[in-house]
């Protein structure tokens, strides 16, 4: 891995903005992230993950505040190799193979490992040969991540990984994640998949309107939000009336059961009682992510973003 300066930051942001036109994406970010920490940024569609990420990596010039990364300007920073990106929309080499297009990348770079390692990290050493419009959404993204690995980077930042994969080469790609950050890299990867927050990152920064709504571990994030979840089943509710009790943020109503996630659950189900006097099987539970993230960004399950695009 690249040599960092030990006393800086992995990545800093300080009174970050950004606008385009009349949208304010990014409203005033400071956030600090430690080296070795891997780091989940999450938020609903628009919330200004992707323009965040954009400015960490010098892809875009914030209009206010700075971004710095082990101390650098993010120019200096990828320069020198320090970041390996894995972005939505980066684009292959059609005309390449998968070997020939990681071993062009690994030839911008000072101290690259060699191409066979990066593959084998991002377990596409099978696709080596193949041509990168032969490869399907989820092996594009493996040869994606060998790319970001390739500089041996101190940082790597992911947007959206795993948007394309399916779940069984999801878990690969964070098999093979994890075994790369046991050796002290930093990662930053937005995500849409709370579960993937929850399992794998140190810390959940969430994001909505351009702005940082929570940051802590899981666990603090979900008591940010407050919320305990309600399970019950309640005969002849609709979900239109569940959603209408005092504090509810989200409803999940199948065959009779409510799942309700609640920012104040004494009195949810106090009313819940009260109109549905036959609710039985009552449990009650600390919130998980999912209640936090719609509570924390006053969405409910009717406008959750979508998993995966
Ligand atoms: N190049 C651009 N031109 C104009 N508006 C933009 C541009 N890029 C982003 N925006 C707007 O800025 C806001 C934040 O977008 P951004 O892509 O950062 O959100 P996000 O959190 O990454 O969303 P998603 O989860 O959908 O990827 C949105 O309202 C978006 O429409």
């Amino acid at each position: 891995m690249s040599e960092t300066n030990p006393t800086a930051a992995a990545v800093a942001l300080s009174g970050l903005r950004k606008r385009y036109g009349a949208v304010t994406a990014v409203d005033g970010v400071d956030l600090e992230i430690r080296p070795g920490e891997v780091v989940a940024l999450l938020g609903p569609n628009g919330a200004g993950k992707s323009t965040t990420i954009d400015m960490i990596l010098g892809l875009s010039a914030p209009d206010a505040g700075t971004a710095r990364v082990f101390g650098r300007t993010p120019a200096e920073a990828v320069r020198e190799g320090r970041i390996g990106a894995m972005l939505q929309n980066g684009t292959l080499l059609d005309d390449l193979t998968v070997a020939e297009t990681v071993r062009l990348v690994a030839s911008l770079h000072r101290h690259p490992l060699p191409v066979e390692r990066a593959l084998q990290r991002a377990g596409a050493q099978d696709l080596a040969a193949r041509r990168a419009n032969r490869l399907s959404g989820g092996q594009a993204q493996r040869v994606r991540f060998a790319i970001a690995l390739v500089s041996d980077p101190a940082l790597l930042v992911l947007d959206e990984p795993t948007a394309a994969m399916d779940p069984a080469t999801r878990r690969d790609f964070w098999k093979a994640m994890y075994e790369d950050t046991a050796a002290g890299r930093t990662v930053l990867f937005a995500t849409h998949y709370l579960e993937e927050a929850e399992e794998y990152a140190d810390r959940v920064v969430l994001m909505t309107g351009g702005r940082i709504a929570a940051d802590g571990t899981v666990a603090e994030v979900r008591a940010a939000a407050g919320g305990r979840t309600i399970r019950a089943a309640v005969p002849g509710a609709a979900e239109a009336d569940l959603r209408a009790l005092p504090h509810v943020t989200g409803c999940d109503l199948r065959e009779g059961r409510a799942e309700l996630a609640s920012a104040d659950s004494d009195a949810t189900l106090r009313a819940l009682l009260a109109r549905f006097p036959a609710a039985r099987d009552i449990e009650i539970a600390a919130a998980g992510l999912e209640s936090a993230f719609l509570t924390l960004t006053d969405q409910t399950r009717d406008d959750e973003p979508e998993p995966a695009r």
